[in-house]
């Protein structure tokens, strides 16, 4: 790899709680090239939110680095932008206004009114959703949800886009679905994204390498798979390529055998 997009420098997350300091993550280093989408997979607990979160600049590590295109990660950024599990628009605005608020917020310096209004529109054309810019939150359905949550996101032009288990809501069909629309909007921008996943097939479907992290406390990356599928990935065509059937089975011995949970012991 060349100088890494995002370089993540032993990094370790010491909680202090009211029964004494919580190890939650130790020694955790990767190297993220631009345009690559890295999952992050793991036992419930382990510390992927956490590790996420720093990235973010949400939650500040205790120990290490974190260097973003050259520049050290200290506290959060539009080059950073989150889609979480659970949307979090605003209810009282429109489809159209939740992203137009990112847009206005980020962009003004470079946009104005007028482009502002069109990137807008653009990218709630990318996710698919532009036939209901004036509908709010509660009139619209999950998956529609997490798409202009998506929409909002990408419209803020973010260097990494981090994704925290962002179908994990959603059922199988949706899921299926809103993963095509991410490979499809990923091949066309080259994104940089990094998503946690419970989900192997997920995983394998759409990263091209798979972070596994070992149980907490005190997780670090315990092995990293990597994917050597080319794209675009067809769902249907992958269930028996061999190079899918090995990076599977790879990521569920590690889960199931390596780093059996401690409560299903
Ligand atoms: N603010 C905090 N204070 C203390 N402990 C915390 C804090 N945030 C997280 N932890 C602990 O750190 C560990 C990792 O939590 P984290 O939410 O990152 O795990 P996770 O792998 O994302 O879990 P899940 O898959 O269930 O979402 C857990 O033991 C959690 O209780």
């Amino acid at each position: 790899m060349n100088r890494p997009y995002l370089q993540i420098d032993n990094v370790g997350m010491v909680f202090d709680t009211a029964k004494g300091s919580f190890t939650a993550l130790v020694d955790v280093n990767l190297k993220v090239a631009r345009g690559e989408v890295i999952s992050i997979i793991g036992h419930s607990g382990c510390g992927k939110s956490t590790l996420l979160n720093i990235v973010a600049g949400l939650t500040r590590n205790t120990s290490g680095v974190l260097l973003l295109d050259g520049k050290e990660i200290d506290s959060p950024g539009p080059d950073r932008a989150v889609v979480f599990q659970n949307h979090s628009l605003l209810p009282w605005l429109t489809v159209y206004d939740n992203v137009k608020l990112a847009v206005d917020k980020v962009l003004s310096a470079r946009m104005d009114r007028r482009q502002r209004h069109d990137w807008t529109v653009h990218n709630l054309d990318l996710v698919g959703m532009s036939h209901a810019l004036d509908k709010r939150p509660h009139e619209i359905s999950g998956g529609m949800k997490q798409r202009v949550g998506i929409a909002r996101a990408l419209a803020m032009e973010p260097k990494v886009l981090l994704m925290d288990e962002p179908f994990g809501a959603l059922d199988a069909l949706t899921r299926a679905t809103l993963q095509d629309t991410l490979m499809d909007i990923q091949a066309k921008l080259g994104n940089t994204v990094i998503i946690i996943t419970h989900d192997v097939d997920e995983a394998v479907l759409l990263s091209d390498r798979i972070v596994m992290m070992t149980n907490g406390p005190s997780a670090r990356i315990g092995e990293i798979c990597e994917v050597a599928l080319p794209r675009p990935r067809r769902r249907l065509e992958l269930t028996e390529d061999p190079e899918y059937l090995r990076a599977r089975a790879a990521v569920m011995r590690f889960l199931y055998e390596r780093q059996r949970h401690p409560k299903a012991a």
